[in-house]
């Protein structure tokens, strides 16, 4: 027969605090938290049986390397700190019997105590219990090997409440020196609700603490009232404060503003733009967003600083805020949240999901009022955070509309809201990507035809939406730039006059070799307008634009061509509607047909929206000038300006690449 007889897991130690330290807490410091968290909780207990026990945590790093954590909390007796500092997993705060439910308590998991030993060598713990004044303080000494041992002290002169001593780990006493304990204490407990406050050195860094009589002393002389007054050479730092910024009482609405910009400042590093209240009575959640006074990229949700019971669960915690809520940065406190056991994140339940719907909520409007109102802020806040705003109008039909009347967008028109460029052409068509647009924009632009520009972050999205929705609110019909648009506005020439065209292009192309642009012969609306300069900056849209001629039919590829990757860096259409277009080509090749076609592509470029550089306007005058000596001379478009026969290139190619014709006619 096999023993069956149950026994007791037996706890390696240093398996546990590996674990701990390696896996689930982000890092040494947080041992700082877990006692600063053990002294509010203690507290929280004694103030179940004496409601008007003092309430402070007291840190004194001492000249030996060694660190003090003094509360005024409940203590513990003899088997209580037998059973609840010996056993891994053990906590008081699970445990109703012990007087106050658990929703009050920091801690819930029995393990924070241990994470001390990520830095010290050994834990002591020295206490009297508030329950029973008749009880013997105890001194309970962990070490990092899993031993301990507990005794009472029943001379000792000790106060109700704990004093924790860590006893530095070898080369990790820094976690334990003056200044990182006053900057930890900061960072994890300035919102507690008690007084806590750091021993620091008068008048000198926190790091040049003194030798002092305390450190040597008897373990039970290191129990020191938690109110107790400083060293000599000593004053006590305060971290903690007694209400949260937000939560705080001002004089008016524009004290509170700015006190609340001054700690965004001291929190975040900037000074905001607004800021948003935020309450979730459900959760026990209050705080603030600060609105970002730059533009950040989009997306994530940003991270956020999240108390916990007002202590810090993290400094940069996410997904609190859906995607589109990237332009602020939040500060909460919460009571009804819970934290995951690392106490570094929080744990996903249907209150957290409510508390994100709910916070998004106020941001969203806040936004929207905000946006409705047309103040400074408003514009201001459109100008910095305009790409929130679409980012949020993809999912909200609310921002959807406002969007549509107050985003500008870039427009063949001009700057214009989608709402004006309805309200002018009872539509809104536009080019769903950048490339579209520019190759489109001067033609459009010609014709009097507006196309929005939704080549930019979320606006093809954006404009999709739109156009899903349908006709209606204002905006009439809402849809993409379509093959039908591109065909009205370049169509191609019949064979046959493409056939008699053949040189007059081939020439002209030769002309405008030098400025990196070929000469292409289509015909469109209106016919007034003799030539559009088509740009290629994209090669990925091309070759996409390739593979589609390759595809589509006949007369859509004929109509893509139009577009597609010239050899040159540009492409000037000529418009086989116009009368200019159709003599000019019907002209002997000639020195003015070359200038003429020159002046027509310095009119395209100024059409297209590009400046002028110092090039074209030079290119420009000398067009001019031989147009101007042909004419006063009456000579005809085969005719040089001295009289000379030539091809369209004229007798120096140089000509045409500038106005050095010009200067040498
Ligand atoms: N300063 C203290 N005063 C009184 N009791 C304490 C003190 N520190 C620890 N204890 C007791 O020891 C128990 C274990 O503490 P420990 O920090 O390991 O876990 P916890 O605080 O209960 O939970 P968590 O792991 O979530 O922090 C506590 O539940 C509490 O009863």
């Amino acid at each position: 027969m096999t023993d069956a007889a149950a026994r007791a897991f037996q706890v390696d130690l240093h398996g546990v605090v590996d674990l701990l330290a390696r896996h689930l807490y982000s890092g040494p410091r947080v041992y700082l938290r877990e006692l600063l968290q053990n002294g509010v909780d203690a507290i929280t207990a004694r103030r179940a049986v004496d409601p008007g026990c003092p309430a402070t945590v007291r840190l004194r790093p001492l000249a030996d390397g060694s660190l003090l954590v003094v509360d005024s909390g409940v203590g513990l007796t003899r088997a209580e700190a037998e059973e609840l500092l010996a056993t891994v997993g053990r906590s008081s705060k699970r445990d109703l019997d012990l007087g106050v439910g658990r929703e009050e308590f920091l801690g819930q998991f029995g393990i924070g105590l241990l994470s001390a030993f990520m830095v010290a060598d050994r834990i002591e713990l020295v206490s009297r219990s508030a329950r029973d004044p008749q009880a013997p303080a105890v001194r309970w000494r962990g070490h990092a090997d899993g031993s301990y041992d507990l005794v009472e002290l029943p001379d000792a002169d000790v106060p109700p409440g704990s004093t924790v001593r860590l006893r530095p780990r070898r080369d990790l006493e820094h976690w334990l020196a003056g200044e990182t304990v006053a900057a930890l204490a900061a960072e994890f407990g300035s919102l507690l609700p008690v007084d806590v406050a750091v021993e620091v050195p008068l008048g000198s860094g926190a790091s040049a603490a003194p030798v002092d009589e305390v450190a040597d002393a008897p373990p039970a002389a290191d129990a020191l009232p938690a109110d107790g007054a400083p060293r000599p050479g000593h004053a006590w730092r305060r971290v903690s404060e007694p209400e949260a910024p937000w939560a705080r009482a001002y004089p008016d609405e524009a004290a509170r503003a700015r006190a609340l910009a001054r700690y965004c400042e001291q929190t975040f590093g900037f000074t905001p733009l607004a800021h948003v209240d935020l309450a979730v009575p459900l959760a026990g959640v209050s705080g603030v967003a600060f609105v970002l006074p730059a533009a950040v990229p989009p997306g994530g949700g940003g991270s956020h600083r999240v108390y916990l019971k007002r202590m810090l669960l993290g400094a940069r915690v996410e997904g609190l805020l859906p995607e589109w809520a990237f332009f602020v940065r939040c500060v909460i406190d919460a009571s009804g949240l819970r934290p995951t056991a690392s106490r570094e994140q929080l744990y996903t339940d249907e209150v957290l999901l409510a508390t994100q719907e709910a916070l998004a909520d106020a941001v969203r409007s806040w936004t929207l009022r905000t946006l409705e109102s047309s103040t400074a802020l408003a514009r201001q806040f459109v100008a910095t955070h305009h790409l929130a705003v679409r980012s949020l109008a993809l999912t909200d039909d609310t921002m959807l509309d406002l969007a549509a009347r107050i985003l500008p967008y870039e427009t063949t028109d001009g700057t214009l809201t989608l709402a004006e460029v309805a309200a002018e052409h009872g539509q809104v068509v536009y080019a769903p990507t950048l490339e579209e647009y520019k190759r489109i924009a001067p033609v459009a632009r010609a014709q009097g035809v507006a196309v929005v520009n939704a080549g930019y972050v979320y606006d093809a999205d954006l404009l999709a939406r739109l156009a899903a929705r349908g006709p209606g609110r204002g905006l009439g019909e809402v849809r993409p730039l379509g093959a039908g648009d591109i065909a009205q506005v370049l169509a191609p020439v019949t064979p046959e006059r493409e056939l008699a065209t053949l040189d007059a292009v081939r020439a002209g192309g030769e002309v405008l070799r030098p400025l990196d642009t070929e000469l292409v012969l289509r015909t469109f609306e209106p016919a007034e307008l003799p030539a559009v300069l088509l740009h290629d900056r994209d090669g990925d849209h091309q070759r996409d634009l390739r593979a589609a001629m390759a595809e589509a039919d006949d007369v859509w590829s004929d109509v893509l061509a139009g577009f597609a990757a010239p050899a040159a860096a540009r492409q000037l259409v000529l418009n086989d509607a116009s009368t200019l277009v159709r003599d000019l080509l019907d002209a002997p090749p000639g020195e003015v047909t070359a200038a003429g076609l020159r002046s027509l592509y310095v009119s395209a470029l100024l059409l297209s929206g590009e400046p002028l550089r110092a090039r074209d306007a030079e290119l420009m005058t000398g067009s001019m000038s031989v147009l101007l000596r042909a004419g006063l001379r009456g000579g005809g478009g085969g005719v040089r300006a001295d009289g000379g026969a030539a091809g369209w290139t004229g007798a120096d190619d140089e000509a045409a690449g500038g106005p050095a014709g010009e200067e040498r006619a």
